[in-house]
């Protein structure tokens, strides 16, 4: 007989806390390992991104509930704590007894005697106390939003600090609700309309994105990645945010582009989709097993005009000098824009990681400078919310380039809505604001 729900569940949150391995990796793998019906996969997703949301708020609730300290506990019985006490506190439909009875089974396979009672009385205990114990007694407004939402410490108080307290308590808010899946219509085989019939035959509820052109919103995308139309390549999964690099770049057909991160060939291909596939993208990024992806996906996509190279941005190449109309520089970041897809982020993140961070994006700035032909683009795109890697990293590029300046893209979006700095030439998207991942880009020409 196959694992349960809550065994594979057990599974992927191991693979995940403890060998930080990434979520949707995680849990690809391992469903499709095992032969779960439809309400179990669902069961499934919604109890590792619950955990994983709410995380330091468990760990929380069960220093308060547990006698031993929380790292003296065996790391799969944490995890079945865990899971536990997330079907007893934030899901309405598991009854409390099931939520226990199903923890006590977990806890026999994987524990002893010992461990069967350590986990059927903390459980025992929270219900009987419900209110006790999720009640966070905090005065400091950063602890309770890092507590409430699940947030480390240095990054609320980063952020705080940054954007202010309310600002912050509701992009934490937002980082723990589900976000919506958006596809990229390709162009080159289909259009939006054409797609959004198809869709709609097979049961998906699909609307227009706000910001992007070429964009849809799937509010049920379940298996969407089955349907002959994604087969065919009339379309790629791609959050608005970072489709609309593509839309605010938009090349001329003939050009020549050079990307230089660019697996998985999101934008590339988006790019080559945008010049009607007529010119030249060459496609980089540091690791050839990645690479394969951008070749993968512009093969799905139809498009010919991507070539892959294996380079490390941050070393210079010689050969491109001068060689770009357009040079995109899709920075490896943080990636703290993107906490609702990935909430394991938020535990394997560390500040130090954003200061490092910070010399790569310099560095690879400075080598793509030189790619540009005079009068090209450039386009400084992260995931990431952080000011550091993204305007205080624009403004000592153009403070240190005189020969640069940020171009207007106040006709690139669709809709203005919430965004003010589209004459300014760039935009920072924020998830709880913009209903996007969180997400910058900047526009820049090189003047002589
Ligand atoms: C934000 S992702 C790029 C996403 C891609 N542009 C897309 O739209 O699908 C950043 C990429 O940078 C790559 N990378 C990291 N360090 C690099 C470096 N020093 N030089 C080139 N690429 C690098 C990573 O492998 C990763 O694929």
């Amino acid at each position: 007989m196959g694992l349960s729900a809550r065994e594979v569940s057990l599974n992927i949150l191991y693979d995940i806390l403890i060998n930080e391995a990434f979520s949707n990796i995680s849990i690809k793998k391992y469903l499709d390992e095992e032969n779960l019906i439809h309400m179990e996969e669902n069961l499934v997703r919604e109890i590792v991104y619950g955990v994983l949301e709410n995380d330091i708020y468990i760990e929380y609730i069960i220093s308060k509930a547990s006698k031993i300290k929380l790292k003296k506990i065996h790391p799969k019985i944490l995890i079945i704590l865990k899971m536990g006490i997330y079907q007893l506190i934030f899901m309405d439909r598991i009854p409390e007894s099931a939520a226990v009875n199903e923890s006590v089974n977990l806890a026999k396979k994987h524990g002893h005697k010992g461990t069967i009672s350590f986990v059927n009385g903390i459980l025992r205990n929270i219900i009987r106390n419900k209110e006790e114990f999720i009640k966070i007694e905090k005065k400091n407004k950063a602890d309770y939003i890092s507590i409430k939402y699940s947030h480390p410490k240095w990054m609320v108080e980063r952020w705080i600090k940054e954007f202010g307290e309310d600002f912050t308590e509701d992009l934490c808010k937002k980082n723990n609700e589900s976000p919506e899946l958006n596809i990229r219509v390709n162009t080159l085989k289909t259009n939006k309309e054409k797609l959004k019939n198809s869709l709609n035959n097979y049961g998906f509820k699909v609307r227009d994105s706000i910001y992007a052109f070429d964009s849809l919103i799937v509010e049920n995308p379940t298996k969407i990645t089955e349907v002959l139309e994604f087969k065919q390549g009339h379309f790629f999964i791609q959050d608005e945010s970072s489709t609309l690099v593509g839309q605010i770049m938009n090349p001329n057909q003939g050009s020549t582009i050079i990307d230089i991160c660019s697996a998985p060939g999101g934008k590339s291909t988006h790019l080559g989709q945008i010049m009607n596939n007529k010119g030249k993208i060459l496609s980089m990024d540091i690791y050839q097993h990645k690479l394969r992806l951008v070749e993968e996906n512009a093969e799905r996509l139809g498009i010919n005009i991507i070539q892959t190279a294996i380079s490390d941005g941050t070393k210079m190449e010689e050969s491109l000098i001068n060689v770009g109309d357009y040079v995109l520089v899709d920075a490896p970041c943080s990636g703290l824009g993107l906490i609702r897809r990935k909430p394991e982020i938020k535990r394997n993140r560390k500040e130090e990681d954003i200061k490092e961070l910070v010399n790569i994006q310099y560095k690879i700035l400075s080598n793509a400078k030189e790619y540009l032909k005079v009068g090209g683009i450039l386009i400084y795109s992260t995931c990431t919310i952080e000011k550091d890697e993204n305007s205080n990293i624009i403004n000592r590029f153009l403070e240190e380039n005189k020969n640069f300046r940020l171009v207007s893209i106040e006709n690139r979006l669709h809709n203005k809505e919430n965004i003010e700095t589209l004459k300014d030439g760039y935009i920072q998207l924020f998830s709880h604001i913009h209903n996007t991942d969180g997400f910058y880009i900047a526009k820049l020409t090189k003047e002589r």
